[in-house]
């Protein structure tokens, strides 16, 4: 049987990063051992994840396109995406509704209260990250999008327009996503539907991540370096304000946001199912001193029960099997990892 999810556990309005940010200085428990410091660099580096113009899958450069997706998900394990299908007036709509979100007050945010953990749906903030020992300098919003019968709607504002614009623009997330991982498996030399039949039933996860400005963003960070667990991750990046930075050959390269463009990664589940062919690669956030800066992540999740393989094409005397992965452990270990540390528990 699979393990319970740890509990959520509730905070108070004065551990929201959003209030902390208030003052001109960061409080000890963000702040960074010295080797965990972020460069941040706000300016373009000469090498820059490549941008794909999806435009070209549909007519003779089909063939150009997907190679130049192969090429990025092999160099980068990243890579932004133009022309992508997804419905500007949705677009428009969502970002419109998360503005009006993020200027409601915080029991309207979080009528559940606010939430700490990965495994807790609703409006929530940072926690201790066990290899640094310091918060991420982030609020955000963490709900289960498909399948619908998942959606706890306890945790969401009770507000027709809000749920309304979830629901459309976590539909195209979902096209994007099915579309991009028929690219990747015909890269791979698979047949179109084989990733998605690999990881199975989609357990769709959206964060929106609201990083307001940080006095010193050279001592903490928005999102410290991970990897994301699922299949792909799209995500939008609503203001005009560095912050991502990729991991590559030891190196971090900032992500210059490209309005209405989405940056779509490999994520932990697709590295097994390609059997370690594409990376998951690891990813961070990085603040600014005067913007705040909002990005939505769509996570194409699985079902907990979901037992992640090699698919048996990709596997070969020079390529042996990686470990299988139950998805639910997957998620589980990130979860006890991250709480364990704690942070404190009142509401
Ligand atoms: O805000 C960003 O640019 C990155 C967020 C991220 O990596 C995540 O939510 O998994
Ligand atoms: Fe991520």
């Amino acid at each position: 049987m699979a393990p319970a999810m740890p509990p959520p556990v509730k905070l108070s309005e004065s551990d929201l990063v959003e209030k902390i940010s208030k003052g001109d200085e960061i409080p000890a428990n963000f702040i960074l051992p010295v080797e965990h410091r972020p460069e941040v660099c706000l300016t373009r580096s000469s090498d820059e994840i490549p941008v794909v113009d999806l435009a070209g899958l549909d007519g003779d450069k089909r063939e150009e396109v997907l190679s130049v997706i192969h090429k990025a998900c092999l160099e980068w394990g990243f890579f932004q995406v133009v022309n992508h299908g997804v419905d500007p007036s949705v677009q428009q709509y969502m970002k419109d509704q998360v503005e009006e979100f993020l200027a409601l007050p915080v029991h309207e945010r979080a009528p559940g209260g606010i939430r700490k953990g990965v495994a807790s749906q609703g409006y929530g903030t940072g926690y201790v990250k066990p290899d640094t020992g310091a918060r991420d300098w982030r609020d955000y919003f963490l709900l289960r999008t498909y399948p619908e019968s998942m959606r706890d709607y306890e945790t969401w504002p009770n507000r027709d327009s809000f749920r309304d614009a979830i629901s459309k623009y976590t539909l195209e997330m979902k096209k994007l996503a099915e579309k991009l991982l028929e690219c990747l498996s015909i890269n791979l030399g698979l047949a179109p539907n084989a990733l998605k039949d690999a990881l199975g039933e989609l357990h769709q996860d959206l964060l929106i991540n609201h990083y307001p400005p940080c006095p010193n963003p050279s001592v903490a960070i928005g999102a410290n370096k991970h990897t994301d667990l699922g299949g792909v991750t799209c995500l939008w990046q609503l203001d005009d304000v560095v912050g991502l930075q990729v991991l590559k050959d030891g190196e971090w390269y900032p992500v210059h946001p490209k309005p209405g463009a989405y940056i779509i990664n490999v994520a932990d589940m697709v590295e097994v199912a390609s059997n370690g062919i594409y990376k998951s690669i690891q990813h961070r956030a990085v603040v600014n001193p005067a913007k705040r800066r909002v990005s939505i992540a769509a996570f194409y999740d699985l079902h907990p029960d979901a037992v992640v393989k090699p698919i048996p094409e990709l596997v070969s005397e020079e390529r042996p099997a990686c470990p299988a992965v139950r998805f639910g452990d997957h998620a589980m270990k990130l979860a006890i990892e991250t709480d364990k540390v704690g942070l404190k528990v009142v509401n």
